[in-house]
């Protein structure tokens, strides 16, 4: 799957610049990242109905739509995906519980 993501994410901002005619996500990028994340947020909201509905066949695809559009409003605004993985990499094997109670109050 991270390889899957990666090879997304070089070919997401290898068409900054690309001819919008062609390409959507040229098109989305060229918008700015104000557009971008609105579209990501769309895609968000359209696979959270899908989970209520528990349409396994239509969440995938969404799910699949939200991926690809996290992807491209990270690259409009110059976040690497390889830093998002170090982030996830680093809270590995914390429990989400045990990371929580650690928070200063
Ligand atoms: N993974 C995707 C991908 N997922 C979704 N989309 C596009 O995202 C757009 C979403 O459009 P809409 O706003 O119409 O949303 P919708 O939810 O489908 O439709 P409605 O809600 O309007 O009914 C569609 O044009 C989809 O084709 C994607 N476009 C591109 N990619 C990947 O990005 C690569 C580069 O694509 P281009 O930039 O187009 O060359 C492709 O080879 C793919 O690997």
């Amino acid at each position: 799957m991270t390889d899957t993501l990666t090879r997304l994410a070089a070919t997401i901002d290898a068409r900054r610049g690309a001819d919008p005619a062609s390409s959507w996500t040229a098109q989305l990028l060229a918008k700015g990242p104000e557009k971008c994340a609105e579209k990501f947020g769309e895609e968000a909201v359209e696979a959270i109905i899908e989970a209520v509905r528990g349409d396994r066949a239509r969440l995938t695809s969404e799910a699949a739509d939200v991926l690809y559009h996290l992807l491209v409003m990270l690259s409009a605004r110059e976040v690497p995906l390889a830093d998002v993985l170090a982030e996830l990499d680093r809270r590995e094997g914390r429990s989400g519980v045990e990371e929580k109670a650690a928070r200063p109050r």
